[in-house]
């Protein structure tokens, strides 16, 4: 296992003063090791859970050729391109149904409905809005052979196809054209979706084999947190973090173990610290990580396991301090997550690194939000330097563009605008002030916040 001095001197331009949010990323990524055990598990309870192993379609989907319309299947190149083609019609072949083998001349079709197996030799679905019934045939000679579908009456039925409607092998879905038999049909690392779980049924896989959940601890540091159901006394705040953070956790398919409030006492702290790490493979604490006298989360974590404090160049969530505790008897070391107590600090960091972090640990391939584009629809008045997270509200305009605009007070203790917002601007490291009608990288909620 890598030191934490030997994973920061392989970063580039490392300067625990002021270190660029992409930098902290990278420095997470290095820190945490995947886990590696896996459970087995029935498709319904794998749902966001993350693959452990490749997945090789064992059979092609779909198994066959088969009809994408409902219509009639015809020889492709026996339609004409000049005038109307009359086809005679043999029968009907409905999803579900063994193929039809019956041979099918070039002036004959099979009535198909939408999933049925194409009969064999046609390769062309005309879909019946295209097609009028005729009475008998028009210009087409009747093939002696096969038996030709009855109306109710008794009657022959055929068909008239205008010309020009459809190209050969059109609304025809081929065997294999979503998977092919032999080929990875997922690999390990993806999280498991709705549409992961589908495609996963439509192989006939009932089980599934995924990576245990992440264990992670949580609990609220300060005098003056309260939890609910106690009075408010005078100084006192109830206890947000609590909520938001355990939230994200179980949104995210951590196991959650919530420690409630711990005191400003270091005694208190420590017990809670290493309980928590004895029991998680990560520890996330919210206050007393910036400069008061009261904020003693960082010291315990220095004082029980290594950190690396940093004054991340962002806004806001500064003072976040990460590092990790090292658990008699356990071989992986505990990650440790001190985030800044502030309400909307406390959010904005863990989806900025924490939320990142789990992912890898839970052994995701992809852990970062993905970043969209919208104009400003104000000023925004922003150095270089830092990277600055702003609650916003994305909405389109009249012609479809994408527009944001601030919630307005973006003071770290206003939850509600996190409530309003229903995306982050991010301002990059390097990005100045933003004019009115500029475009800016926007992170949607989307099911995460
Ligand atoms: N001299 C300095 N002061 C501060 C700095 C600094 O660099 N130098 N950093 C500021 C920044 S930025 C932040 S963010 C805060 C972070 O402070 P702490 O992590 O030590 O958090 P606390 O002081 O414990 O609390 C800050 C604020 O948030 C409220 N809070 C805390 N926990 C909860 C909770 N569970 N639920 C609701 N609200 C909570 C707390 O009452 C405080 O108002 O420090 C700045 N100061
Ligand atoms: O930057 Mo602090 O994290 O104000 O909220």
């Amino acid at each position: 296992m890598k030191t934490l001095d030997a994973i920061a001197a392989e970063l580039q331009g490392y300067d625990p003063q002021a270190l660029p949010a992409a930098t902290v990323g990278a420095f997470l990524h290095a820190l945490v090791e995947p886990l590696t055990e896996v459970e087995s598990l029935a498709l319904p309870q794998a749902l966001d859970r993350v693959l452990a192993q490749d997945v090789i379609s064992p059979i092609s989907v779909p198994p066959h050729d088969n009809a994408a319309m409902d219509g009639y299947a015809v020889h492709g190149e026996a339609l004409r391109t000049d005038g109307d083609t009359v086809l005679r019609v043999l029968g009907t072949c409905l999803a579900g149904q063994a193929r039809w083998r019956t041979p099918v001349p070039p002036d004959a079709c099979v009535r198909v409905m939408t999933g049925a197996v194409m009969p064999e030799g046609l390769d062309t679905v005309v879909p019946v809005e295209f097609v009028q019934p005729v009475p008998g045939p028009a210009t087409a000679s009747v093939a002696a052979g096969a038996a030709p579908q009855t109306t109710a009456n008794g009657a022959t039925e055929f068909i008239r196809i205008p010309p020009g409607v459809v190209r050969p092998g059109d609304h025809r879905r081929l065997c294999g054209e979503d998977l092919m038999a032999g080929q990875p049909a997922l690999l390990a690392g993806q999280r498991l979706g709705p549409a992961a779980l589908g495609l996963l049924a439509s192989l006939g896989i009932a089980e599934i084999p995924v990576v245990r959940r992440p264990r992670v601890a949580y609990f609220s540091t300060g005098d003056e947190i309260l939890s609910l159901g106690q009075a408010l006394r005078p100084g006192a705040v109830f206890d947000s973090n609590r909520y938001t953070v355990t939230g994200l956790l179980r949104r995210l398919g951590a196991d959650v173990i919530d420690m409630g409030v711990v005191p400003d006492d270091p005694a208190a702290l420590e017990q809670a610290f290493r309980e928590a790490a004895r029991l998680a493979d990560a520890v996330i604490t919210s206050g007393g990580v910036s400069m008061g006298e009261a904020d003693h989360t960082k010291a315990m974590m220095r004082r029980l396991g290594e950190v690396v404090f940093w004054r991340i160049a962002m806004r806001p969530g500064r003072p976040m301090a990460v590092g990790r505790l090292h658990v008699p008897g356990r071989d992986r070391p505990t990650l440790l997550f001190g985030l800044p107590g502030n309400p909307v600090a406390v959010m904005v960091t863990f989806v900025a690194f924490v939320r990142p972090a789990l992912l890898r640990l839970m052994g995701a391939r992809h852990t970062e939000a993905l970043l969209m584009r919208a104009r400003s629809a104000e000023v925004m008045r922003k150095k270089p330097g830092r990277t600055e997270y702003q609650r916003g509200i994305v909405s389109r305009d009249a012609d479809g563009t994408p527009w944001v605009r601030t919630t307005g007070n973006q003071g770290s203790g206003v939850l509600r605008s996190m409530v309003e917002a229903n995306a982050l601007i991010v301002l990059g490291h390097t990005q100045g002030s933003v004019a009115v009608g500029q475009e800016v990288d926007v992170m949607l909620f989307d099911g995460v916040i």
